[in-house]
């Protein structure tokens, strides 16, 4: 297959970058696990020890993965309250998305209450968060390597801007097709908001229930972190439709790192927090204990203002909740926001998720960096995704885009960056 002239700049790295990024991305997930139950913790020391095949391995652990996939397939085909409609795409046409993330996370919480009721042993899945996550690993890896395949029958007009280098690892890894479907069910958008996100509460729930019987109730400081995340996987799936408008689902094609992303990384490393607490107990107190709901709350605060207004403002320009706002015309015919949030700073929703993400590593102590790992992972991820959007906007907005970065000139910080 020949390299097309129309191919956007290589990111990531390239190949080479995406080559390296398919076996570290795994290694350091399953890094993150071993050490959260080891005894000294360490995030940069080497892991407690290399685990043979049959630690990983577990065909039990791949029958709940897929059973669980299997069951946020089902509640995805449930009848929605809503359909809403995506981004126009190259073609002038909208795809039309269910929206009933949140009505499947309800439908799971009552199947896992009842399973509870029934004797589901839940405190048992701390225990196999290793298999399962390399069983998730291997369904992404195999998964992707359909919707790879599935995208050579595709036409030119569905595929992501960058994912036809013609290089296949590259391909491979960002994703050939930007909404891969069959019939209606989008697989993208369909893995972004349900496996992974519903998959990590349940994480987390199962070690506040272990650590309740470890210790007789489960701590503060597990509290706040299953509360937080909790809001914010709700919030993500109450507020479903406007995933519509996010680089993953208007950009990015569907590959390895998105489904390695959503169905491995997700739930397996943002439940570390947890997963750190329950093999060292924190103190914390309640004077701590109330800045940092202070903080989380600021964060979300900021966070959801920001996503909505912008979302509110793709979809109808003339709403009256953003109607008044001042805007700079481009020569798209779309128009960018220059007053409310995003005239604060050019990315005020990264803020919001920062200082959130600040929040849920506070309540594990400052004893150790390891659950700090996800504000450092995150603000690594954030900081080049601004800069992968911002080479993109000006691609797309020209001097309109310019003229915004001159009258809103920091990037996610106000004043600093
Ligand atoms: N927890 C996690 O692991 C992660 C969370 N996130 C969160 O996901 C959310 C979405 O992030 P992401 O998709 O990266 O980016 P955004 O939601 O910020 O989307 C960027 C797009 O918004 C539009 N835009 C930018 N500036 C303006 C403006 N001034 N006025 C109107 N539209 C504008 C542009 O698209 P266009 O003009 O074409 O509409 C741009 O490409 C964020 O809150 C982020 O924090 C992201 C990554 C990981
Ligand atoms: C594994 C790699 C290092 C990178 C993978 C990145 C993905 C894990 C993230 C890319 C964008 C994401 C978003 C969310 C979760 C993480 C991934 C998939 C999001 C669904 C979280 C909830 C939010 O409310 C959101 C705005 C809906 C997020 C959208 C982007």
């Amino acid at each position: 297959m020949a390299p097309q002239s129309s191919q956007a700049p290589l990111e990531f790295g390239g190949p080479l970058g995406a080559a390296v990024l398919l076996l570290l991305l795994p290694a350091t997930m399953i890094h993150l696990l071993l050490v959260a139950r080891s005894g000294p913790a360490r995030l940069l020391g080497p892991p407690p020890y290399l685990p043979g095949l049959e630690a990983l391995w577990s065909p039990r652990a791949l029958l709940l993965l897929l059973g669980w996939l299997g069951l946020q397939a089902a509640l995805y085909l449930l009848p929605a309250r809503q359909v809403a409609e995506g981004q126009e795409l190259k073609d002038k046409s909208r795809l039309r998305y269910p929206i009933n993330g949140f009505q499947a996370l309800v439908l799971t919480a009552l199947l896992v209450v009842l399973g509870l009721a029934a004797g589901l042993p839940l405190r048992a899945l701390p225990d196999m968060l290793l298999p399962l996550a390399f069983a998730a690993t291997l369904t992404a890896f195999v998964f992707s390597l359909l919707l790879y395949l599935k995208a050579q029958a595709a036409p030119a007009s569905a595929l992501a801007p960058g994912g036809k280098s013609g290089n296949p690892i590259y391909d491979f890894f960002l994703g050939r097709e930007l909404n891969p479907r069959i019939y209606s069910f989008d697989f993208k958008y369909f893995c972004e908001l349900r496996p992974g996100l519903i998959g990590w509460v349940l994480i987390n729930l199962a070690l506040l229930l272990q650590e309740a019987e470890l210790r007789g109730s489960p701590s503060l400081a597990m509290w706040l972190v299953n509360g937080f995340q909790l809001l914010y996987v709700a919030d993500a799936l109450w507020n479903e439709e406007a995933v519509l408008t996010t680089m993953d689902i208007t950009h990015d094609g569907f590959g390895f790192m998105l489904a390695f992303g959503d169905l491995a990384w997700v739930p397996f490393t943002y439940s570390l927090q947890a997963q750190f607490l329950l093999h060292h107990p924190q103190p914390l107190g309640l004077p701590m204990a109330s800045a940092i709901c202070l903080l989380n709350a600021v964060g979300y605060y900021i966070f959801r203002g920001a996503n909505s207004q912008k979302n509110t403002f793709r979809k109808n320009p003339s709403d009256p909740r953003v109607a008044d706002l001042e805007t700079i015309p481009t020569a798209t015919g779309r128009r960018l926001l220059v007053s409310g949030w995003w005239g604060m700073v050019r990315h005020p929703n990264y803020l919001g998720d920062l200082l959130m993400a600040l929040a849920w590593s506070l309540p594990c102590g400052l004893s150790h960096l390891l659950p700090y790992f996800y504000i450092i992972y995150f603000t690594a991820l954030l900081v080049h995704r601004e800069a992968r959007d911002e080479r993109q906007c000006l691609q797309k907005y020209g001097r309109a885009w310019l003229e915004y970065c001159r009258r809103v000139p920091h990037r996610i910080v106000p004043y600093v960056y």
